[in-house]
């Protein structure tokens, strides 16, 4: 079980193609990030800068989110809204390619808030089979604090991937299950093995472990006990809100 570390949300104020060596100079080799562009289709130019941002310092990119909107205006998705289906066909496109060239096999892809249309996991399933084809993972995640988003649980994420088929799995961040009232230990102990990625932050406050409450070194113990494999992510903000 490795440890890596999100950008997105640890450095907002460092210019993206500097994230990455914010990350190294930290001492984290591995890191994820939400999606990095301000648009669903940026150009070549974009996409090559972004990939050297990552490749010239030396760390590895696990994990990249798909476009999910305006997410500072608190857009979490657009693959449920037909008219921005162009956006979302664009954005898988340039993730798996980015994904492709730095080995980024997983892309969390947020799907909206308000009821799930069946549009939108018709789509969904589709993407994913794309994302099977190339040897990658489309990842539902349960958010918390987010008006309407239609994933909560983790029995909410399994009940969706099961419905996209391959080339889908679950991002379990046990920062969001915590916060929606989840029993994480009993999550752990019934689906750990399955989940496909894993997030950590403490709460409340979405800080670094130690900042809150939460029993985040018993819950990493558990995963590792139930067969947990896969990466284990801070998605934390870099000081405790308000310090
Ligand atoms: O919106 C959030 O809080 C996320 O974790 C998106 O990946």
């Amino acid at each position: 079980m490795s440890v890596g570390l999100n950008v997105s949300i640890r450095y907002p104020d460092v210019p993206v193609l500097e994230r990455p060596a914010r990350a190294r100079a930290e001492g984290f080799t591995v890191i994820e990030s939400w999606w990095p562009f301000d648009t669903a289709g940026p150009g070549d130019a974009e996409v090559d800068a972004f990939c050297a941002s990552v490749t010239d310092v030396g760390v590895q990119l696990v994990a990249m989110n798909l476009f999910g909107g305006d997410m500072a205006a608190g857009e979490r998705g657009i693959v449920g809204n037909p008219a921005r289906a162009a956006e979302f066909d664009d954005s898988l496109a340039v993730g798996l390619e980015v994904g492709a060239r730095l080995g980024a096999r997983m892309h969390n892809t947020l799907v909206g808030r308000g009821p799930l249309p069946d549009l939108a996991v018709e789509r969904l399933a589709a993407a994913a089979a794309v994302a099977d084809a190339r040897g990658s993972q489309l990842l539902i995640e349960p958010l918390s604090a987010v008006a309407d988003y239609p994933v909560l649980t983790t029995a909410d994420a399994f009940a969706l991937v099961g419905r996209l088929g391959p080339g889908s799995g679950v991002l379990a961040d046990l920062y969001h299950l915590a916060v929606n009232g989840e029993d994480v230990d009993a999550a752990i102990a019934a689906r750990g093995a399955e989940f496909a990625h894993v997030q950590i932050a403490d709460a409340p406050g979405r800080g670094s472990p130690g900042t809150g409450s939460l029993p985040l070194a018993r819950w990493l113990r558990a995963l590792r006990a139930v067969g947990y494999e896969g990466w284990v992510c801070l998605e934390a903000r870099e000081h405790f809100p308000g310090s």
